[in-house]
Formats: C-alpha cells, structure tokens, sequence
C-alpha cells in the first residue's frame, strides 16, 4: 500500500502511555449480564447487586456465656459479701426461646448462643455461681455484682436491618459468604464470567506433549494465560497455536471476536517477516486502537476491536506476554464483572536493590517483596529481560521504573503494582 500513515508502517509506530491504552482497552470492557449461583460457587466471583441486611444481626439480644440471665440490679447486694440467691425459672438451651420474661428475684439457665429473655439484663457465668433447693425450688447463687449489658450481645450489634452489607462490585471471599449465608442467600447474584479466547502464534512452537525439536519451542504463554485468565476471574477457551500463517490468523481471530468477549493472542507483533498479527491488526486500521506502548517490556503490545470485542496481541516474549497481561487483560476481564477496583493495587516499598537499566520508556521490573527489618522491600529479579521465563514464578510485584536518565539506587522509595 503505497500512500499509507507513518503511523499505520509498521516500523513508524505511535507509542501511547500504559494508562493511555489501558483506557483505551476499558472503554470496551463494560460489565456482562449477571447470572444466580449457588453460595458454594461464589468465591472469587464479583457480586452484582448490592445487599442489604433482611433482618439485623445478631436478631436478638444473645447470650455470651454459659450461665444465668439474671437483673443486675438483683446482684448489687453481693457487694456486701453475700451471696444472692434467685429462684430459676427457666432453662435456655441454644436454639430454643425463653418461656417467659425474667422479673427481679429469679434468672435463667441459659447457654453461650441462646435467646436473653426479657427483663434479663447481664449473664453471669456458671463459674461464678453456685445452686441449691429451697422448698423444691432450683435456685442460683451469686457472689460478685455484675453491670448491666455483661456477657449480652444485643440485637443489631453487628448489622442493623437494612443495612448495606456487601457492595456490588466486591469480589465474594469467605468473609462474604459468611455474611451470605448469615442472611440466607443461598443463590448468588454475580456478573457471568467473560470468556476469553487465547490462542498462541509461532511456527517455532510444539504442544506441552510433544518431545523436543531442534529451533522449536514448547508453547509456554499459552498455559500460562489460560491460569491468569482463570486467576482474574475469567472463563478461558483455548484455541490451540498456530503457525506463522496471515489467512489462518485472520479466520481464527474472526471466529473468536464472534464468539468470546475477549481474545488475547501472543507472539507476532513485532516487525519480522512472520509477525502476522501486527500485519493483520495494521490491515484493518480503523478497528486498531495501539500497537506500540511506551512500556518495557511489551512496547509492541497491540490492541484492536471489532464488533465492540477486544482483541489483545501480546508479545510472544514470556515475561512481556505476562506482564502485557496484568497491565491490559486482567483489569478488562475484572471490569467485565464489574469490579470496583478492576486494577491491581499500588504500594510504595523501598527498593533493595541497586537497578541500573534505564530506558526512555517506563519499564515494569519483576520482583519479589520482603521485611527483613519490618519494612516493605522491593528485590528485582536477577534475569528480567522480556523473553526470559523463568523468573515470572518468583515475582509478587513489578517495580514501576519510570524512564530516567540514571538508574536507581537501593534505599530509594519506589512504587511497585502488587501482583496477585
Ligand atoms: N527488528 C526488531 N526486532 C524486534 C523488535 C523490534 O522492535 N525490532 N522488538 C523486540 C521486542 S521488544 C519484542 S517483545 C519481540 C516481540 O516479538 P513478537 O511479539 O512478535 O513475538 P515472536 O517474535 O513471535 O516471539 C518472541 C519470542 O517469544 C517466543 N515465544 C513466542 N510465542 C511463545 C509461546 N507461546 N510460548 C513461549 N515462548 C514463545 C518466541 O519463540 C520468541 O523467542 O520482538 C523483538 N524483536
Ligand atoms: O516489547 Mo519487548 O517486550 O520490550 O521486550
């Protein structure tokens, strides 16, 4: 094509700023419909509806102790030494009500979890008490006076009714279902999970099965994503690998914009004579939204859409494809299920470390977090160039280094994206 945009070549790309692109990517990463799922399925699923609270929490006044529910005011005599004996009434076993109300002179048997009668104000615990029979009569004895309120959880204290207890948008945990199950909701609103189409290009790649071959490589970013698209969230599909093949590329590409909500691919996005998906991304230019990233590594990470559907084309480098990951796919598959906070957070930690590679672009450094005096220490990897593999297992963070003209020095504070 002769006329072209320098823009459009694919050695004159344009490189837009990490949050540019990342925006770019959000603006089609709308939340899906929502679905129902039994409470045992909702952990790690984003809640769609908001949920307030049916009735409050605890919804009555609870004992804390095994004991007697006594009126405190009936303890004050104790002060002088004596004990107070009340005539017992009632017997509370968890799980049953009271059969009437505790008026002065009498108490309850009453166990940890039960129902506080009426009238009842504190519970004194059995260890504190001693019992009798007078004239038939089961009474309890009480040695120390006991303030109002002791050892009664009242109604309410936890959650009041209709309050808002789970905000749609939160990602369910076992302190969420807890609260679920506490209100009875035994089915789950959640937003579907995205599913995320993944296939791999490169004539140099072998399947995970086969034995090794001179110049090939086993497809490894395949896998890998497949457990970052499930770890964000996300359903993925897997669509194999394919060779360096433009007419293959075009038809896998368009049958997985049809079918999947998103489709990230990896390898062929530089500039050699077989980068295929940076030729097919550049042949339908109007659908292109970047194919260069001021960013290290990945800067040739690219991105198109079409029919609203993503299509992400990471580098085929093993650490620019995962990491190309966490900055791109993993918040679009979070806003998907319309998480509030789609991205991953960012901690200030001191690096531990001298990092002398500079770049005129911002680079993202794997590296692993620790305390060896109780504050937050950044250690970048050894190896961390973008084809190199082997260090992605050992990182909890990358080191955002912005572009400078020196390196930076152990001690100095940086800002890392915490890795899940
Ligand atoms: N002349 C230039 N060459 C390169 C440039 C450039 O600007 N000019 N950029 C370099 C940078 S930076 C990167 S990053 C890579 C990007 O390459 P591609 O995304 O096109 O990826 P491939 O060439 O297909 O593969 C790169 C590398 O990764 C290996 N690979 C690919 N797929 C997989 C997979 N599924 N599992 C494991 N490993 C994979 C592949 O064998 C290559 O070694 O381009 C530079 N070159
Ligand atoms: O774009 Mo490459 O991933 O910088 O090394």
């Amino acid at each position: 094509m002769a006329n072209r945009e320098p823009m459009d070549n694919k050695f004159g790309r344009k490189a837009l700023q990490v949050k540019e692109a990342q925006m770019k990517i959000m603006a089609y990463a709308a939340r899906l419909e929502s679905e129902t799922v039994p409470l045992e399925a909702a952990p790690g699923r984003y809640l769609a509806d908001n949920v307030a609270a049916p009735h409050p929490f605890p919804a009555f006044n609870r004992s804390g102790m095994d004991g007697y529910a006594v009126v405190s005011a009936d303890t004050a005599n104790c002060r002088e030494g004596g004990t107070v004996w009340l005539n017992v009434v009632d017997n509370i076993p968890c799980g049953s009500v009271p059969s009437g109300e505790i008026i002065s002179g009498t108490a309850a048997r009453i166990m940890t979890g039960a129902q506080v009668p009426e009238g009842a104000d504190a519970v004194v615990m059995l260890e504190a008490t001693e019992t009798r029979e007078l004239n038939g009569v089961p009474q309890v004895g009480i040695r120390k006076p006991i303030l109002s309120g002791r050892n009664v959880t009242p109604r309410g204290l936890e959650i009041s009714e209709g309050d808002l207890v789970l905000a749609a948008g939160r990602k369910i945990a076992a302190g969420d279902i807890a609260v679920l199950a506490t209100f009875g909701i035994s089915d789950v609103p959640v937003i579907r999970r995205p599913k995320v189409g993944v296939f791999a290009t490169g004539s140099e790649l072998l399947d995970v099965k086969e034995p090794l071959q001179p110049g090939k490589i086993r497809n490894s970013n395949s896998p890998m994503l497949e457990a970052l698209v499930r770890e964000a969230g996300g359903e993925p599909v897997m669509l194999g690998a394919i060779a360096d093949d433009l007419d293959l590329a075009r038809s896998k590409v368009q049958m997985a914009l049809e079918t999947y909500d998103l489709v990230i691919t990896t390898g062929g996005v530089s500039v050699g004579d077989y980068d295929i998906m940076g030729d097919l991304v550049r042949e339908e230019a109007g659908d292109m939204l970047f194919n260069k990233v001021a960013m290290r590594p990945g800067s040739v990470t690219t991105a198109a859409v079409r029919g609203g559907k993503v299509l992400l084309a990471l580098s085929g480098n093993p650490g620019a494809s995962y990491i190309g990951f966490q900055l791109f796919a993993r918040p679009a598959i979070a806003s998907m299920q319309g998480a509030t906070e789609p991205f991953l957070p960012e901690w200030t930690v001191i690096l531990g470390a001298d990092y002398s590679k500079v770049n005129n672009y911002t680079r993202f450094v794997r590296a692993r977090l620790e305390l060896p005096d109780g504050n937050v220490y950044a250690y970048p990897a050894a190896l961390d160039a973008s084809s190199v593999m082997v260090t992605i297992k050992d990182s909890d963070c990358l080191i955002i280094v912005p572009p400078e003209e020196r390196g930076l020095t152990a001690g100095t504070k940086v800002q890392v994206i915490k890795l899940p």
